[in-house]
């Protein structure tokens, strides 16, 4: 689980209270109380996930991207800052252990449909995200990173 806190910045525009990106879960659920700030990318443009009383966010991850065999993929959000309240939002991701083995479900695999990623224990995906953090690269890449034929 992730407890954040963003305090406010006067200028909105001059940075983002968590940068661009796409979870390492198989599910998220975000409790983000009532000050909005979540913002999802589609379409070319950002669009708000603003709060609405007593609903969590409930947002794929990496995870379900490989489980799926590329069917659902996670989207891909920011956090803006606001200019005078201080937001606070927890993020409890549902994820595997380290060392479980999963990969595409066989039930939604087979002969005309093959997976296309290889299985692999969690604690990979881990190493290949904190890998594409260093050196800036999306975690879309780190995804293909399991593609079979990579
Ligand atoms: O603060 C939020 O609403 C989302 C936080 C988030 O995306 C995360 O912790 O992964
Ligand atoms: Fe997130």
């Amino acid at each position: 689980m992730n407890v954040n806190h963003y305090p406010p910045c006067p200028d909105p525009k001059l940075t983002l209270a968590a940068a661009r990106h796409k979870d390492r879960s198989l599910i998220t659920i975000v409790v983000q109380g009532d000050i909005p700030g979540l913002q999802f990318f589609n379409d070319g443009e950002w669009i708000p996930a603003d709060p609405i009383p007593d609903v969590f966010v409930v947002n794929m991850g990496n995870v379900m991207q490989i489980v799926s065999n590329g069917k659902l993929k996670p989207g891909e959000h920011q956090v803006v800052t606001n200019e005078n309240v201080t937001r606070q939002s927890a993020a409890i991701f549902l994820s595997p252990a380290d060392d479980h083995l999963f990969g595409p479900a066989k039930g939604l695999t087979n002969d005309d449909n093959p997976p296309i990623y290889r299985d692999l224990q969690y604690h990979e995906l881990l190493a290949a995200h904190n890998r594409g953090r260093t050196l800036k690269i999306s975690s879309d890449e780190t995804v293909k990173s399991f593609l079979i034929e990579a």
